[in-house]
């Protein structure tokens, strides 16, 4: 579809996906296994980031390593993102954290989005950052958390997701035609409540609800 489209192909990330798909999963199984995707997405990232030789002493020698060469911004939307970010911040540990929260509503035949709070350092120039939500819909949400981040000086980023709809990625792809997406999968259609299908449900509601004890 594209070169900057990166799809997760492994086998334990697409048994993980298909607990997420299945309607009756519940809730707190359901935020595990974002949790354990998020973790996929976090190692699959590092390929694309900055890393510098080093070396290092063993107990017994001399030899050579790797440490990463540039810090790492993860920046979350609220509130579905809060699992698959702990999930990718366990992968990245050194990253810094930053929060996004977005309100998408229709409008007529729209969906529009405002984001209504960030906590997010005022300059990303020297990071690479890593813009997390387990569904990219319209990629209306998307695409403004990726103004935000170039109103805040980001030059490198890329965005992270369990799943896309195909249209998602064309809208993103028209504003932002370079930015890399790392995802499971891409699902063929968005139907008329811009829900992603097959899709994974509502992530924000099957990520954050309640369960049973
Ligand atoms: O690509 P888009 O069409 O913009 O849709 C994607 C957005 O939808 C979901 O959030 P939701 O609106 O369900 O909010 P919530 O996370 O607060 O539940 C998801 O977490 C994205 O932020
Ligand atoms: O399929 C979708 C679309 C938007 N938000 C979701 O949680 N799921």
């Amino acid at each position: 579809m594209s070169e900057n489209l990166i799809i997760i192909d492994n086998p334990l990330a697409r048994y993980y996906l298909t607990v997420l798909r299945r309607r009756d999963t519940r809730p707190a199984v359901y935020r595990d296994y974002v949790k354990k995707i998020g973790y996929i997405i976090g190692y699959e990232a590092s390929r694309l980031l900055k890393w510098k030789p080093v070396f290092v002493e063993t107990s017994i020698a001399k030899t050579e390593g790797i440490v990463p060469g540039k810090q790492v911004y993860i920046i979350g939307v609220l509130g579905a993102s809060i699992p698959l970010m702990h999930g990718i911040w366990e992968a990245l540990p050194w990253a810094g954290l930053g929060i996004v929260a977005a309100r998408r509503f229709k409008v007529e035949n729209k969906v529009l989005v405002r984001l209504y709070y960030e906590r997010v350092p005022p300059d990303l120039s020297e990071y690479t950052s890593i813009a997390v939500d387990p569904t990219l819909a319209t990629g209306n949400t998307m695409i403004k958390v990726l103004e935000k981040l170039n109103e805040l000086k980001c030059k490198d980023y890329l965005v992270a997701t369990i799943i896309a709809s195909r249209t998602g990625l064309e809208n993103l792809w028209k504003r932002f035609p370079d930015v890399r997406v790392i995802t499971l999968s891409v699902d063929p259609v968005l139907n008329q409540d811009y829900f992603i299908v097959p899709g994974i449900g509502d992530a924000g509601d099957r990520s954050l609800s309640s369960d049973e004890f």
